[in-house]
């Protein structure tokens, strides 16, 4: 039997101004399911989910969250409602350690006061969640280091961590690869695909890395000028003519 409908955004349209930056986008990604967003620059992968998360709100149409329509709802209620998202840049506190950043995260879940933050106890509920996030993500031996003097590789598993902490039912990876050095691809990759696969989680990640992309998700999203391509199979996508015709002049 199919899983259910985790996010679902039908007839998603968003002007600004005299642009059409998103048309007509209907979307249905099942529980468990890891879905690639892909397209050339400026098609409009960041809006998409802006408008998800909540940053933006559609001009028209619906997004609905395991049945629930989360289209009227600011960005930390979508967050309540099990949205969790990372961004193209590092959120992270840099002066504050790899479980101080997580134990935030984990603290805001828990619905506490932040200043916890301030007086970590080895035995607390957040510190506990948080330990066991950094630990999904293999950073056990970096718990204590500041998150500013890690690689970007290694931020982004912390970000990982962060949002593992929030537990959320939907995630959305926004360019998990930018400026990841070419030696942590492959160790970010694991962890992702360690995330969704072992969670049963879903993820839906914007991506221009396709090796990376290809390699992990069940299906792939293509945008084009604010407008779903196709959505299919890895395989299909590839071979899709009107996907190869966007990408002319771009290397697939
Ligand atoms: N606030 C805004 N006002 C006007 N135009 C915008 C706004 N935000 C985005 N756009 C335009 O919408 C289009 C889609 O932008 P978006 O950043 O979503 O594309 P993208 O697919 O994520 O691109 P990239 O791969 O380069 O990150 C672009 O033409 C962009 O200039």
């Amino acid at each position: 039997m199919d899983a259910p409908i985790a996010l679902e955004l039908a007839g998603v349209g968003l002007s600004i101004g005299g642009a059409r930056i998103l048309d007509d986008v209907n979307l249905s990604v099942r529980r468990g399911e890891m879905l690639g967003v892909i397209g050339p620059n400026g098609a409009g992968k960041t809006t998409l989910f802006n408008v998800i998360s909540g940053l933006l709100r559609p001009t028209e149409g619906t997004v609905a969250v395991s049945g629930n329509d989360v289209g009227r709802l600011a960005v930390h209620r979508r967050a309540a409602a099990g949205l969790g998202r990372t961004f193209q840049t590092s959120s992270l506190f840099p002066q504050l350690s790899v479980l101080e950043n997580v134990r935030l995260a984990a603290q805001a879940k828990l619905g506490g006061s932040l200043s916890l933050l301030r007086f970590p106890r080895s035995g607390d509920e957040a510190t506990g969640i948080a330990a066991g996030c950094i630990a999904e993500v293999g950073l056990e031996a970096k718990a204590a280091s500041a998150a500013g003097g890690l690689s970007h590789g290694d931020k982004r598993k912390v970000e990982i961590a962060m949002l593992l902490a929030a537990d959320p039912a939907v995630i959305l990876l926004d360019e998990p690869m930018a400026g990841v050095g070419s030696g942590d691809v492959a160790g970010l990759s694991e962890v992702i695909r360690r995330m969704h696969r072992d969670s049963g989680r879903t993820v839906l990640m914007v991506e221009h890395h396709m090796e990376v992309v290809l390699g992990l998700v069940d299906r792939v999203a293509v945008m084009h000028h604010g407008s779903l391509l196709a959505v299919d199979t890895p395989e299909a996508v590839m071979a899709n003519p009107l996907v190869q015709s966007a990408y002319l002049g771009e290397p697939v």
